[in-house]
């Protein structure tokens, strides 16, 4: 979690006030957005990826490409001005935190952002809505899993349901208000090989109030090839744990099956 981080209150509850407009538009006003490719620029609904799932989570969401190229819905007014200026703060967040994780690997503060070429780096923006749910032992916001990138930053109403797996259990994940919740990428752990690991979490529902989270996920570059860094691999002590692969590839996997705890990942585990 990061706190002082220098995101403007005001910024995240316009922005929190925004999404909640989002989904708060008829279908037809929302229907250009529905049913897309993984990789169109927007898109949103519900659960994970319903082509694939036999069971929907308890889960509406809207998916936004903002970085390299940065789109936005044409409604409700305002959510362009504002989703830029969140997005671009949010990546000078993970910029800084970035550089902090490269030196606490022994490589250059630059490193990451120089070989995955972070300056073109793919972000997207998520927000996810968890409406009350009568029987929330019944269902899940989120299945376990863990992200694709390096960073995510998950800003949420005051309504919890996080929860990160912490040896072997299920923690809630309590945050601080004004904080970001930050969670480690599957190309974090590639590039670190597995010094650092990404972090298995889930949603659970409620039958009480909404909960609501903009996460923006920060990445490498789509067309970056991720591997573990040379310097962190030797073939005798610590030999490659992870073989490469296109970010634009990874991507595309993980978002055209069903979220499955770290299933992407384990298929370039060596
Ligand atoms: O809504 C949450 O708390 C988590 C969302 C999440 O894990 C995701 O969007 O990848
Ligand atoms: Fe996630």
């Amino acid at each position: 979690m990061v706190i002082n981080h220098g995101v403007p209150e005001s910024l995240i509850n316009e922005m929190m006030n925004l999404c909640l407009s989002f989904f708060d538009l008829s279908p037809d006003e929302k229907s250009d957005y529905v049913g897309k490719h993984v990789l169109n620029p927007i898109r949103c609904g519900t659960s994970f990826n319903t082509s694939v799932e036999n069971v929907y989570f308890w889960r509406d969401y809207l998916k936004i490409l903002v970085h390299p190229d940065f789109h936005a819905p044409l409604k409700p007014n305002g959510f362009r001005e504002t989703s830029y200026e969140y997005c671009k703060r949010t990546r000078e967040v993970a910029k800084e935190l970035l550089k902090g994780m490269s030196e606490s690997l022994g490589l250059e503060e630059d490193y990451i952002e120089k070989v995955l070429e972070t300056k073109s780096g793919l972000q997207i923006l998520i927000v996810n809505l968890y409406p009350p749910c009568p029987q929330p032992e019944l269902a899940m916001g989120m299945p376990a899993h863990s992200d694709h990138g390096l960073l995510t930053l998950l800003a949420q109403n005051e309504i919890g349901g996080l929860q990160i797996k912490h040896k072997g259990k299920w923690i809630a994940a309590k945050a601080l208000p004004n904080s970001f919740m930050v969670n480690i990428g599957d190309h974090m752990e590639i590039l670190s090989n597995g010094k650092y690991k990404s972090i298995l979490h889930r949603v659970v529902v409620n039958n009480k109030a909404t909960r609501l989270t903009v996460v923006t996920a920060n990445g490498p570059s789509l067309d970056a090839e991720v591997t573990p860094a040379p310097s962190l691999v030797d073939f005798e002590n610590h030999p490659p744990l992870y073989r490469g692969m296109k970010y634009k590839e990874y991507v595309e996997l993980q978002q055209s099956n069903q979220l499955d705890g770290k299933s992407c990942l384990d298929r370039i585990r060596i």
